[in-house]
């Protein structure tokens, strides 16, 4: 590999707010990482907790392809011999061939944070990397705040580089550990230490200036060879480098292999797994894996890209593993609907008066409040009944709600329904824990005799809001439903001044987008 990617995802990630992996998690994740074919993976810090100890025993029995296991410490406390010193004999018992240690490269966080003197920061540095040597271990040193160091001190920061180099590091990491670095600030100071230093660099940044991508990418052109950070940015405060940009930058534009032949297009799917496994939203609008990342909204951006994708794209989303989604909404042009139509198999080739029909329609729709970015369910059925190709499977004749509270008891809902499918009337009633879940229980009570498939789904999310605040109580609201069936999930909208009738939309749209996707498979 041109650059070894080191992931600290269950290490420094693990640091971040929100964050707190088991250690079923961790062993998964792992999994994982080597799946996409990461060159190291930080385990966690053998001397911080009973967890990460007992995850480097178990750690041992999985098959791995690609990825080497390190484990996470400091240099032994001052004053002590390394014998006695707890996270280096945490670091032993690790059974790791290969440990990261870091050691202070800041003069002023050895005098104020360690509370020791410059020379003895130095023998720590000394005779921990020496000791784990002994031990027959590759050792890598990751010297913190070694920016910030270094702007304060240069020839200290040199000496702790120069201290780690003798006794043999394998690796000098230069930690940008408060993440205020600025992008030209760590090229100057590479090409600099490039100068001294006869050890392999790696950089290691945090995101607090929003530079950690690009001041890794920066490292690596003055040359650091590996790079650290975690999947989806995860760690400490603002988080570290994320390796889901750092990792497709490097092999499509810098042309660096970081990864296995074929292994990038992974990139998406691993970093939407650790975000579940993380139970941390994925964002939208993550670069290179997030599921807007490609995304197109604008009617202009849109009719180039029918053109040739280039024209939006800075690569082809199947590069990473994602792809490419055009939405449509009231800044579409015609060529949103025409791509719309296309992945849908609806034919509408010409920009012909219908379609210029519909998008008009679509626009008045959004101007009221609807919004079917969010809801791809409701604008395929709008779209193929506005084309011809569907009908809904039900029709409301009627609705009735009872909503009932009495002195002492919660407020208790019930909905009756009266509906036809084809030639045959259906009167329901049901009861729910809400006036919403009523309407969904009696509606499925009276159609399920002819569609009894209807079980097969239940709404997961419910999303209200408003939108004309200023109204109170009379506001315009708009409802967004997501459905899932074992195979699938959905989305529909509503939108009226009453809750009940936006949210009775959403739920006609997604019993009947279900019914329909059944009918066509
Ligand atoms: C830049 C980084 O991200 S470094 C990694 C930071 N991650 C973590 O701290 C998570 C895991 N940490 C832990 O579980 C605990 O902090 C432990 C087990 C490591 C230490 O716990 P404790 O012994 O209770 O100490 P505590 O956390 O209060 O303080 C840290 C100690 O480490 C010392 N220390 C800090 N950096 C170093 C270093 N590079 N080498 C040696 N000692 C260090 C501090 O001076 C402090 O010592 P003191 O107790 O004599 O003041
Ligand atoms: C070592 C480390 O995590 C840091 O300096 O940020």
């Amino acid at each position: 590999m041109d650059v070894l990617i080191y992931d600290t995802t269950l290490r420094d990630g693990a640091q971040g707010e929100g964050l707190s992996f088991s250690l079923d998690d961790k062993l998964k994740i792992v999994e994982k990482l080597d799946y996409l074919g990461i060159a190291y993976i930080e385990g966690g810090w053998p001397g911080s907790n009973p967890k990460d100890l007992e995850f480097f025993n178990q750690v041992r029995n999985l098959d791995l392809k690609h990825a080497r296991i390190t484990a996470f410490g400091s240099t032994r406390k001052p004053g002590i011999g390394v014998k006695q010193d707890a996270n280096l004999q945490a670091l032993q018992q690790a059974g790791v061939a290969t440990v990261t240690i870091f050691g202070k490269a800041w003069d002023f966080h050895v005098l104020r944070a360690l509370e020791t003197t410059l020379e003895e920061n130095l023998n720590m540095i000394r005779e921990s990397i020496s000791y784990l040597k002994e031990q027959g271990m590759e050792v890598f040193f990751d010297a913190e705040h070694f920016f910030d160091g270094y702007k304060n001190n240069a020839n200290y920061a040199l000496q702790v580089l120069q201290a780690a180099q003798e006794v043999g590091a394998g690796y000098l990491v230069l930690c940008d550990t408060n993440g205020g670095t600025l992008s030209w600030e760590i090229e100057e100071i590479i090409k600099e230490v490039q100068k001294y230093s006869r050890v392999p660099l790696g950089i290691h940044a945090h995101n607090d200036s929003a530079s950690a991508v690009g001041n890794s990418l920066i490292a690596v052109r003055q040359g650091c060879s590996q790079v650290q950070g975690t999947i989806n940015g995860y760690g400490e405060r603002c988080g570290n480098a994320d390796l889901c940009s750092i990792i497709p930058n490097l092999e499509l534009k810098m042309d660096k292999r970081v990864l296995p032949p074929g292994n990038l297009k992974r990139l998406a799917e691993v970093s939407h797994y650790i975000s579940e496994i993380a139970n941390m939203p994925h964002h939208n609008n993550q670069p290179f894996v997030g599921y807007g990342a490609f995304a197109h909204k604008g009617g202009i951006h849109v009719n180039a890209l029918l053109k040739d994708s280039l024209t939006y794209e800075h690569i082809d989303p199947e590069e990473v593993g994602n792809h490419r989604r055009v939405l449509v909404s009231e800044l579409s042009g015609l060529s949103n609907l025409l791509y719309k139509a296309r992945e849908l198999n609806i034919d509408i080739n010409n920009y012909d008066h219908e379609t210029r029909r519909v998008i008009k329609q679509i626009k008045e729709m959004e101007s009221q409040g609807l919004q079917f970015e969010g809801a791809d369910a409701s604008l395929e059925l709008f779209l193929r009944k506005a084309f011809g190709q569907y009908e809904d499977f039900f029709q409301l004749k009627n609705l009735k709600l009872i909503i009932e509270k009495n002195e002492d008891s919660p407020i208790t809902a019930e909905a009756m329904v009266k509906l036809t499918i084809g030639e045959k009337t259906f009167h329901t009633a049901a009861e729910g824990d809400g006036p919403v879940n009523a309407l969904d229980n009696s509606l499925r009570k009276a159609i399920t005799e002819v569609y009894p498939e209807i079980g097969e789904m239940h709404l997961s999310d419910y999303k209200v809001r408003v939108l004309n605040g200023n109204e109170g109580t009379a506001a315009r609201v708009r409802v967004l439903i997501e459905s899932a069936d074992q195979k699938s999930k959905w989305s529909t909208v509503g939108v009226s001044e009453n809750i009940i009738e936006a949210s009775w939309q959403a739920i006609v749209d997604s019993i009947n987008y279900l019914l329909f996707k059944k009918q066509i498979t």
